[in-house]
């Protein structure tokens, strides 16, 4: 087992950010996503990320942002990265961390082995890979659903991925699973959003907590230290 990072998503309350920021989330995630429970503006938005304070590296999670806001989250938040869950091509990505001096974590969604085709053409573009369940039928979110893949996939012979890439896995992870999950997939990051929550968009202390300590248990050197 490496050491990973954890990174909480959907976070939207000062009083939940700091249960993340003490239990010593490296990432802390923001979602601007209309649709999304977890949808915040971009003035809310900056005001939360201000409180991070380099606790963590805050991270932007948007879907194909166009040029105008992509503008406003740099100017405004200032995140240190953005996640991308839209159809951004390795050309798209390349363009954004021009236009933003950001760094990029491509999202890319796995259901089957085939899938994970999609990850080489973003190797030396995206700063990071994040592997997430393809978004399940009925749902109109393309993250954030609560729901797993295979993670054997993802170490199977012939998965094509690259043992030293840096991927963070994402989709359905919550206390109980978190051990089986790095267990498996042995990723360099784990993220998690529905499994800490009482209902959708509502984040919720006492289950974060119980992630944490689900982490804590794993032992050194689990978790890679705080960011500095
Ligand atoms: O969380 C959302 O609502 C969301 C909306 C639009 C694009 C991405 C979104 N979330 C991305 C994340 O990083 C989630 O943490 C990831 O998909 C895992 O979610 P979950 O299965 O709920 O743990």
């Amino acid at each position: 087992m490496r050491a990973f990072d954890v990174k909480i998503c959907g976070l939207s309350t000062p009083e939940t950010l700091a249960v993340a920021l003490e239990r010593g989330a490296s990432h802390v995630g923001f979602v601007h996503f209309a649709r999304s429970p977890r949808h915040m503006d971009v003035g809310p938005m900056a005001e939360l990320v201000a409180k991070v304070d380099g606790r963590a590296e805050t991270v932007i999670v948007t879907v194909d942002p166009d040029d105008a806001l992509l503008d406003r989250f740099a100017r405004d938040v200032k995140p240190d990265w953005l996640q991308l869950h839209g159809r951004e091509t390795p050309e798209r990505v390349r363009e954004i961390k021009a236009r933003t001096g950001l760094k990029v974590m491509k999202a890319l969604p796995v259901a089957a082995a085939g899938d994970l085709a999609a990850v080489a053409p973003y190797a030396g573009v995206a700063d990071r890979i994040l592997l997430d369940s393809k978004r399940p039928k009925g749902s109109d979110l393309p993250g954030g659903n609560g729901v797993s893949f295979d993670w054997t996939l993802l170490t199977s012979a012939g998965s094509g991925l690259d043992p030293q890439m840096a991927y963070m896995l994402s989709g359905g992870i919550d206390a109980d699973n978190v051990a089986e999950a790095v267990r498996i997939a042995d990723p360099s990051g784990i993220d998690v959003s529905s499994g800490v929550e009482s209902a959708p968009g509502v984040k919720d202390a006492g289950r974060m907590h119980s992630f944490f300590d689900a982490l804590d248990r794993l032992g050194e050197p689990a978790r890679k230290a705080r960011v500095s």
